[in-house]
């Protein structure tokens, strides 16, 4: 297996965890095991094409530790999907919940496919055939799946169905990330891009800032980049830039994002088409003059090659693993606070984890209520995570790490596992 795991992704959230881990002295046995996934499943979905044809796509779905609870994190859909890069999206995830305090171990999913590439019929036929093959994973108890890279509420629904249909009877907690018809939960459509909100926030309270001066640059405009390009302006910074995998647009007065969301969303005008800005490339985008930068889109953006012409003072890391370590250490000599991935984008996570509350409870909440825990339980883990960086003389990612290391460390210590 470990040929198979070592993809870039996957060398980097090693890389990290080594990192932290020798920091903070880990026993090495715990060590030895958290390099490596609980369980992977690989998966062949064969899919019946409109065409008849019929086409066989690779599946996976990665445990990567279950010792604080059921398995949780998304399904990615992506041409660029392997074993390693589930595998360290799996890792991310374990820390993220245990820095969040959610009762949740790591996992993750994702098929080698490009979803635009299908019929809305194929996508739903790959996407059932799909969850009965990881049927044996998942389940409200076991691993809960929910949105990510190429997949959405709809793609949720059809694996809830599927899933319902095998035991007998509706499921809504197997899913988070659903349509509010089949239990799902207000607010979490934008709990992503509303948590990186509150952590730039915070992060800019901290480094004495003023949010009406400021300046935000955002890569990717789907769910996290789009949600947070809206929440930023409402909160009264200035967006000049967004782009999409085709590149962005710029305009140093600032973007109208409710016009561009308008168009681009709901009339499907491409970026391009949309006459609000300067056409740019996704690179020049990471190297414009901002307050915020927020990658919001794949891994391994930010690297040892631009890290220096970067010209934000703060990133925000919506992606998971944008950036390097290499590219980590270029930041650091530059001052830019960097608000790592396990932290900034954890907004997604906590609003899903409210939804499986609600599952289970039967049980709704208001929108209010579910901002105002968002609010908290993510910007109480941004003043822990400051405090200890501070305090250790440490930065913000490895503070996060060992935050979210430490915390499944104790659950295998009391569990007896380690040492
Ligand atoms: N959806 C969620 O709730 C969460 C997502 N994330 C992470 O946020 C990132 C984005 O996820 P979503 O917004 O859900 O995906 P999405 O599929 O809704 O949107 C992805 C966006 O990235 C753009 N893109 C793709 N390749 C690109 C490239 N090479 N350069 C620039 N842009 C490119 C696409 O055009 C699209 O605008 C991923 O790293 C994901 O793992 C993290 C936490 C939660
Ligand atoms: O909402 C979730 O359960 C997981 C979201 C996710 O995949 C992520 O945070 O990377």
């Amino acid at each position: 297996m470990q040929n198979e795991l070592d993809t870039p992704a996957f060398r980097l959230a090693v890389a990290q965890f080594d990192e932290a881990a020798k920091r903070m002295n880990l026993d090495r046995n715990l060590h030895q095991r958290l390099k490596l996934p609980q369980r992977s499943l690989m998966v062949s979905i064969p899919v019946r094409m409109d065409d008849g044809r019929v086409e066989v796509f690779t599946g996976y779905r990665v445990h990567h530790d279950m010792s604080r609870g059921p398995c949780k994190g998304g399904i990615r859909y992506h041409l660029g999907v392997t074993l390693g890069e589930v595998a360290a999206l799996a890792m991310w995830m374990t820390w993220k919940c245990a820095l969040a305090g959610l009762p949740y171990g790591g996992a993750k999913g994702g098929v080698k496919v490009n979803p635009k590439s299908l019929s809305r019929d194929e996508l739903q036929r790959m996407t059932r055939r799909y969850t009965a093959e990881i049927f044996p994973l998942i389940g409200p108890d076991r691993d809960v799946p929910a949105p990510d890279v190429g997949t959405d509420s709809q793609v949720m629904a059809w694996i809830m169905d599927t899933y319902s249909q095998q035991v007998g009877y509706a499921s809504p907690g197997v899913v988070t990330g659903k349509p509010l018809s089949i239990g799902g939960s207000l607010g979490r459509e934008d709990a992503t891009g509303r948590g990186v909100v509150d952590v730039t926030l915070a992060a800019m309270k901290h480094l004495e800032l003023d949010p009406s001066q400021a300046t935000v640059a955002i890569q990717g405009f789907g769910n996290v980049g789009s949600h947070t390009a809206r929440i930023m302006q409402e909160a009264g910074l200035k967006v000049v830039a967004v782009s999409d995998v085709n590149g962005g647009l710029y305009n140093p007065k600032g973007l109208d994002i409710p016009d561009i969301l308008k168009r681009y969303r709901e009339e499907g005008t491409p970026l391009g088409k949309i006459r609000s800005g300067d056409w740019i490339t996704n690179e020049d985008l990471l190297q414009l003059p901002c307050t915020v930068l927020v990658p919001a889109a794949l891994s391994e953006q930010i690297t040892g090659k631009n890290a220096d012409k970067l010209r934000c003072r703060i990133l925000a890391e919506g992606a998971n693993g944008p950036t390097t370590m290499e590219a980590d250490a270029i930041l650091a000599e530059k001052g830019i606070f960097v608000i790592p991935d396990i932290l900034a984008n954890s907004g997604g996570v906590i609003v899903s984890y409210f939804e499986w509350v609600q599952d289970a409870q039967r049980f709704g909440w208001k929108s209010k209520d579910i901002q105002e825990r968002l609010h908290d339980i993510i910007t109480a883990a941004f003043a822990r995570t400051l405090a200890f960086a501070t305090e250790h003389r440490t930065s913000m990612r490895m503070a996060a790490l060992m935050g979210g290391i430490e915390k499944v460390a104790q659950a295998h210590l009391h569990r007896g596992l380690y040492p």
